[in-house]
């Protein structure tokens, strides 16, 4: 199947790998006799700044009262549904991933799950946007530079400045005081984010999968769309075109002897949800004024 990821219409690029199909393990693989392994993405629910459509990135914002809801009626449900079951589960550092992790967790009724939640997974950093309204950064800045800014596989937004209002709290969050002073961002691409995103999933959790352990992810938009440019192999241009929703999981599978993916990327939702929600995410949105 493939479908359009279009974050402006006129020019709508096409991902093909992507499917919206409930989950099923490869058929071909089982034919095959092939052992298979399955590694599950979340991108965590709507967040409080989510919902004013707000620049987040490294901003410690809690998830909104929506967002934990889906934490329960759309992700837990869905890899209930799904029969999917989890040895370990990952988070980002972010407090918006963790609370999302917890409300699943706590719902599949898997509260002794081994947890880890580590920086290198964190949302990319938005510098100086961070606070700022999408659709008045728009409204200042024209739609085609904010588009830049959000989805370019290769466009850095200004660096944060200590006169932003978040910059202190950022750099003094408690749960960033293990980051190596060099390795604290001051604005992140996407290509900066997979420069750390890449090393911690190819050397920490892909490990684990190719092991035979069930991985539970949950990130953020950037660090999804990092993942499945690494995993789908995605152009440097097509990746601007790819939206990762909240709460919808997202489900690779691979082959533990060669590490190759097997079959398609999967979105556990029905397929007019799916699309709602992508269009959704890829719009500037509205200003709050
Ligand atoms: O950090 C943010 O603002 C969001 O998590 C992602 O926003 P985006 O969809 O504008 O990249």
């Amino acid at each position: 199947m493939s479908k359009s990821f279009g974050i402006k219409s006129g020019i709508l690029h096409t991902y093909k790998t992507i499917g919206f199909k409930s989950v099923c393990p490869a058929a071909k693989a089982k034919q095959l006799n092939m052992k298979t392994n399955q590694l599950v993405i979340i991108r965590h629910g709507e967040s409080e700044w989510n919902k004013l459509n707000l620049f987040c990135g490294w901003h410690d914002a809690d998830l909104s009262e929506q967002g934990a809801k889906d934490a329960i009626n759309t992700s837990a449900v869905a890899l209930r549904e799904s029969n999917l079951k989890f040895d370990t589960a990952y988070s980002s550092a972010l407090i918006r991933a963790r609370q999302s992790l917890s409300i699943i967790l706590k719902e599949l009724n898997l509260c002794d799950l081994e947890v880890v939640s580590d920086w290198h997974l964190n949302e990319r950093h938005y510098g100086n946007l961070t606070g700022y309204n999408k659709r008045d950064m728009a409204d200042k800045y024209g739609e085609e530079q904010v588009q830049s800014w959000r989805r370019k596989y290769d466009v850095l937004p200004p660096p944060i400045t200590a006169d932003n209002p978040y910059y202190h709290s950022i750099r003094n969050n408690p749960s960033f005081k293990d980051i190596p002073p060099t390795e604290f961002p001051d604005t992140e691409s996407l290509k900066v984010l997979m420069q750390r995103v890449i090393p911690y999933f190819e050397n920490v959790i892909f490990k684990q999968v190719l092991g035979g352990r069930r991985v539970l992810i949950i990130a953020h938009g950037t660090v999804a769309r990092a993942l499945i440019k690494h995993i789908d192999k995605v152009s440097d241009e097509n990746i601007s075109t790819v939206n990762v929703p909240n709460s919808i999981p997202c489900v690779f599978e691979f082959n533990m002897e060669t590490g190759e993916k097997v079959g398609k990327t999967t979105f556990l939702a029905d397929e007019n949800f799916l699309n709602e929600q992508i269009q959704k995410t890829a719009s500037i949105g509205e200003s709050n004024k």
